[in-house]
């Protein structure tokens, strides 16, 4: 039997990846780099075509070593990438049905013990993994952006997941050189989405009630907590600072910050109006071409400076 979720991650693993987009390909990148065998399967055949050369130009820009995208192998199907799998990570569009579905053809095909991950930014790993008939081999992996670059993966168990697969599942991506964090409760958003959009939700709300524009919003952040934000998480802040200073603040601040429960009337009319952000030239601000480029640039000189 192949790849019981009992096992170590010791020895080099059998890897699926489904889905070879922005994600994907990074997820078999680190992978691979780790010394495990990755199969990688995507519907678009040019996007699985371009795999090895994506992930040869990451690991030369990065420094590291080439010869990894020879343990990466491009399948066609999504049976072949899986039928010997011992853990598999979806990383396909975020929809829920065709999320669904494509575990459904996993569980089919892969042996009974393979652990199955989705990398969904959002969607409860329940909802994903609840029609399985072996659900306690399942799990949510929640990479981030560029995961060859940004350390964190939310290791996201269900009511149903076993303690074998998430022990496993940690193991894994700790000995990948990753930072996995244990999430115990399956909530939409996990941990870090919830924390990043609760400031995105106060950010549009200054711009749409006129307190600030767009880039002072930005500003603002960039220059001050933003700063320290890498090496200092809130908690540890209010720690610093004290529990009782900073339950004053919050005794002023919270009854006037934005508690709406759906997403910002402002930030619906931006995408009726075709507003959409650096794709359409226009979102909160305007982006010419360069601008897009220099600021995609500096995102990733300042990550690659913190590795
Ligand atoms: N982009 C991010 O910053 C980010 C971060 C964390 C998690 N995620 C999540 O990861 C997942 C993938 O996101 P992405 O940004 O890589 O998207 P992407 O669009 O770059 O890649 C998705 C890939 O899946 C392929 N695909 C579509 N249908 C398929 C199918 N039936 N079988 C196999 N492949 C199929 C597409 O051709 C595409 O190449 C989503 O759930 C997303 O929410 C994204």
């Amino acid at each position: 039997m192949s790849g019981t979720a009992r096992e170590p991650a010791q020895r080099p693993m059998r890897i699926a990846v489904i889905g070879a987009g922005l994600m994907g390909h990074g997820i078999a990148q680190v992978f691979a780099l780790a010394g495990h065998g990755v199969t990688i399967t995507d519907a678009h055949a040019p996007t699985l075509a371009s795999v090895l050369s994506r992930v040869e130009a990451n690991l030369i820009d990065l420094g590291e070593d080439v010869s990894a995208v020879k343990r990466i192998r491009l399948a066609e199907t999504l049976a072949d990438a899986v039928r010997d799998a011992d853990f598999v990570v979806e990383a396909a569009p975020e929809n829920l049905a065709l999320k669904r579905k494509l575990f459904a053809e996993v569980e089919a095909v892969a042996p009974a013990t393979t652990v199955l991950a989705s990398n969904t930014s959002v969607i409860p790993i329940s909802e994903i993994m609840r029609t399985l008939t072996r659900r306690e081999r399942a799990v949510g992996t929640h990479w981030w952006n560029p995961p060859f670059l940004v350390p964190l993966v939310e290791v996201i168990g269900t009511e149903w997941t076993s303690d074998a697969t998430m022990t496993f599942t940690m193991d894994l991506h700790a000995r990948a050189g990753k930072t996995p964090v244990h999430v115990k409760k399956d909530v939409p958003g996990f941990v870090g989405n919830r924390l990043q959009h609760a400031l995105w939700r106060e950010a549009v709300s200054l711009v749409e009630h006129g307190i600030c524009d767009a880039e002072t919003v930005d500003t603002v952040i960039k220059a001050s907590f933003g700063r320290r934000l890498a090496v200092l998480g809130p908690l540890e802040n209010a720690d610093l600072v004290g529990t009782d200073l900073t339950l004053a603040i919050h005794q002023t601040v919270l009854p006037a910050i934005e508690s709406r429960p759906g997403p910002s009337p402002y930030l619906e009319t931006l995408v009726k109006e075709g507003r959409l952000g650096m794709k359409s030239g226009e979102g909160f601000r305007r982006w010419t071409p360069e601008e897009q480029a220099a600021l995609k640039k500096r995102v990733v000189d300042h990550l690659k400076k913190q590795r």
